[in-house]
C-alpha cells in the first residue's frame, strides 16, 4: 500500500501546496506545525472535503483526485476522527460501533468489532448512550467506529485536544496499542511534539502550507534548525529487541531474579548495534499483564544522559553506552552573542556504536543488522563550560551514561 499526494489548494489567502508518499506499512504519520500552517486544510483534502483541490491523491492502487476527476469522499476507503467525537447521539455505543460496520461488504471485515472492543475495552459502555461518556470514552467510541469502517486509511486531526490531561493519559495507550496491532497508516495532526512522539513513527513537518521537512521522528527531533524542535525536553527514541533470543518475549528473568531476591530485569539490544540494556519494568512500563514484546521503542530523555570519556566501573548507573560525537551544534543560532556567555547550551548529537568495542561480536546482533538498520543516534545538551572542559570535539569516541529509560 502506497499513498500519493501532489497536490494544491489555493485560497484568498493561502496556499497549499503538498507533495509526499508514504511507504507500505508507514505506521503514524504526525502531521505537524504551528497553527494555521494548513494541516486540517491538507487531511481535509486527502478526504475529499475540499473541492477546490486539484492534483494527485493515490491510496492502495485507487485514483482518488487525478486532474479534474474526484473521487466522491463517500467511496474513498477512510475514516476521520475530529476533534470533538461525532457519535449518534440516538444511537446507544454498540449501535454507533456497528453503524459504519454493517455497510461494508463482508470481504473488507479485516478488523472484527469484538477485538476492538476487548483491545479498547468498551465492554461496560456498549449499551450507553454517547451522552452518558466522558469526552476520553466518547473520543475511544469515535476511533473504534472509524476503525470499524476498515478503511485504507485513517485520518485523525487532534483527536485528543478537547480532552483534558487525565483522559490524553487514559487514551495514549490504547492508540498505541491500535497503532501496533493493525497494519493501517494513519495520518495524525497533532499540535504536541509529545503526542507526535509517544504515537508516530515519522513525521511530516508543516509550514505556511508546505511540508518543509519529513522522515522519522526519532531523526527530526534532532534538527534543531526545524520549527517546533527546540523544546524544553529533549525526547531520544531508540528501537530495540528484547534479548534474550532463545525466550523472545519482553518478560522478566524472573526466576534468576527472584532467587536474587531483586527486581525483574529485561535485557534488549539496541537495534543495529551490538550494545545491551538492561531495565527495570515499572510504572514507567505500559505492560498489560501477559503482554508480550519483542521489538520496542525506548524513550530517554536527553537530561537522562551523562557523558564520559571512558567507561565508569563502580557507578550505580548500570546502562552506559559507547557512542561517536557527531555533533556540536550551539542552541539556538540566532543568540549567538548570547550563546557565547559560559552557561550557553550547545546540543551534543552522538551516534551509538555498533558495539562496545567496536569489534563484531560472534553472539548478539548482526553484522547485516547493521548495515540495513539505520545509525540510532541520542542527543544531550552540554553547557559551552562542560564542552571546554571535557574537551569535546566531533568524531571522538565516548561512553554515555543513561540515567532513566521509558517504554513506548
Ligand atoms: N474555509 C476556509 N476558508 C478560507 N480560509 C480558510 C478556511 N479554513 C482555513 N482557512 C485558512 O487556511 C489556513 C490553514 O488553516 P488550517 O486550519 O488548515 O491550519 P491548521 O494548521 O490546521 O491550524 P490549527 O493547528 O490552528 O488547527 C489558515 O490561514 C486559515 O485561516
Amino acid at each position: 500500500m502506497t499513498i500519493s499526494c501532489r497536490i494544491n489548494l489555493q485560497r484568498a489567502a493561502f496556499c497549499l501546496q503538498a507533495d509526499f508518499e508514504l511507504p507500505v506499512n508507514s505506521g503514524v504519520t504526525v502531521l505537524f506545525g504551528r497553527s494555521g500552517c494548513g494541516k486540517t486544510s491538507l487531511l481535509r483534502a486527502i478526504a475529499g472535503l475540499e473541492p477546490e483541490t486539484v492534483g494527485e491523491i493515490r491510496v492502495n492502487g485507487q485514483s482518488w483526485l487525478n486532474g479534474g476527476q474526484t473521487m466522491p469522499v463517500q467511496h474513498r476507503s477512510l475514516g476521520y476522527v475530529f476533534q470533538e467525537a461525532s457519535l449518534f447521539p440516538h444511537l446507544n455505543v454498540r449501535r454507533n460501533l456497528l453503524f459504519g460496520f454493517q455497510r461494508i461488504p463482508d470481504q473488507r471485515r479485516r478488523i472484527s468489532p469484538d477485538e476492538l472492543i476487548a483491545l479498547l475495552q468498551l465492554e461496560s459502555l456498549l449499551d450507553r448512550y454517547p451522552a452518558e461518556l466522558s469526552g476520553g470514552q466518547r473520543q475511544r467510541i469515535a476511533i473504534a467506529a472509524a476503525l470499524l469502517t476498515n478503511p485504507d486509511l485513517l485520518l485523525m486531526d487532534e483527536p485528543l485536544a478537547a480532552l483534558d490531561n487525565t483522559s490524553k493519559g487514559e487514551i495514549l495507550p490504547y492508540l498505541n496499542r491500535l497503532c501496533s496491532r493493525f497494519s493501517l497508516p494513519i495520518i495524525y495532526v497533532t499540535h504536541s511534539l509529545e503526542e507526535a512522539v509517544v504515537l508516530g513513527d515519522q513525521m511530516l513537518l508543516m509550514e505556511a502550507g508546505q511540508i518543509i521537512a519529513r522522515g522519522a521522528i526519532s531523526e527530526l527531533l534532532h534538527r534543531t534548525e526545524l520549527p517546533g524542535m527546540q523544546g524544553e525536553t529533549i525526547p531520544n527514541l531508540l528501537d530495540a529487541v528484547v534479548e534474550p533470543a532463545a525466550e523472545s518475549a519482553l518478560q522478566p528473568d524472573s526466576q534468576q531474579d527472584l532467587e536474587a531476591g531483586s527486581m525483574p530485569h529485561v535485557t534488549m539490544r539496541l537495534k543495529g548495534t551490538s550494545q545491551l540494556l538492561c531495565v527495570t519494568p515499572d510504572r514507567d512500563w505500559p505492560l498489560e499483564e501477559g503482554e508480550i514484546r519483542e521489538e520496542v521503542r525506548l524513550r530517554i530523555e536527553a537530561r537522562d544522559l551523562i557523558l564520559s570519556h571512558h567507561r565508569l566501573e563502580g557507578t550505580s548507573c548500570e546502562n552506559q553506552l559507547a557512542v561517536r560525537i557527531d555533533k556540536i551544534a550551539v542552541e539556538s543560532p540566532q543568540d549567538d552573542m548570547l550563546l557565547q556567555q559560559a552557561g550557553a547550551c550547545y546540543r551534543v548529537t552522538l551516534s551509538l556504536a555498533f558495539s562496545a568495542s567496536d569489534s563484531l561480536p560472534d553472539s548478539v546482533g548482526s553484522v547485516t543488522d547493521a548495515f540495513v538498520y539505520p545509525a540510532q543516534k541520542l542527543l544531550l545538551r552540554l553547557t559551552q563550560q562542560q564542552i571546554h572542559r571535557m574537551q569535546l570535539r566531533e568524531g571522538q569516541d565516548a561512553w554515555v551514561l543513561v540515567n532513566k529509560i521509558s517504554l513506548l
